[in-house]
């Protein structure tokens, strides 16, 4: 089960309620955040990328996504065990989070070459295990921005980094994880609204019923 959305839409929130949730009624739960910052020197090399180092390569959309899209294949073995041991697996974030960004930054949209190229590159070469469901996280950018924000101000090691304080990467990447979402790309999609807030209980029943 993949936790897709914006950057400070909620995702990590969600993730941990959703563990709990899961718990309560009895389900294993596992989960994994990608990227796999601190695990795997594709992440880190990402992180600092994104915080201006490495010279140009956070400029390069198919260098950063290449280097995401490893940091997933090297985790590839772990989720399949993962999945063999637990009810439920819950990524926060995974393949379709390459497609949206990388799409966004190019301006393309979800027919684009780009999604494409994600989808040969991550499930036909590196054969990473496709998805049972996404669930999209959906709010504004601007209220994602503004809890991304207050995150920065509170957590430390957690300053905004190039992405995150690109407002209009973040308004096109909303509209590509619509598309995403309305096409069904790469796995069925549950949109969820996470302005209005999410009934943790109701969503355990429903993902634990699939
Ligand atoms: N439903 C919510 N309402 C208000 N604030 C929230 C909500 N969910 C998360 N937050 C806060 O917004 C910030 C970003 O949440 P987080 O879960 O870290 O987002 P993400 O993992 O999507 O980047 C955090 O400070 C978190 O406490
Ligand atoms: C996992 C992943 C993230 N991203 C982007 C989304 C975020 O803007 C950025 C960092 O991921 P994020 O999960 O938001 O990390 P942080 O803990 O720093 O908030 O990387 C991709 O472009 N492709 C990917 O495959």
């Amino acid at each position: 089960m993949v936790i897709e959305g914006l950057d400070g839409a909620g995702k990590r929130t969600l993730a941990d309620g959703l563990t709990t949730a899961l718990g309560a009624k009895g389900a294993s739960v596992a989960s994994l955040a990608f990227p796999r910052y601190g695990k795997s020197v594709h992440a880190d090399l990402v992180r600092e990328a994104l915080h201006r180092g490495h010279g140009d390569l956070a400029d390069s959309v198919y260098g950063m996504a290449m280097l995401y899209a490893l940091d997933r294949s090297g985790a590839a073995d772990e989720i399949r065990a993962l999945r063999s041991a637990h009810d439920v697996v819950l990524l926060d974030r995974y393949v379709a989070s390459n497609a949206a960004y990388a799409a966004a930054r190019l301006r393309q949209d979800a027919a684009g070459e780009v999604v494409k190229w994600v989808w040969e590159l991550e499930v036909d070469r590196f054969g990473l295990p496709r998805p049972d469901a996404h669930l999209l996280l959906r709010v504004a950018p601007a209220v994602a921005a503004e809890r991304a924000e207050r995150r920065a101000e509170t957590e430390t090691g957690r300053e905004r980094d190039a992405f995150e304080t690109d407002d209009g990467l973040q308004r096109r990447c909303a509209a590509v994880y619509d598309e995403l979402a309305a096409s069904g790309w790469l796995a069925p999609w549950h949109v969820l609204d996470g302005v209005a807030g999410v009934d943790l209980e109701a969503l355990a029943t429903t993902l634990l019923g699939q």
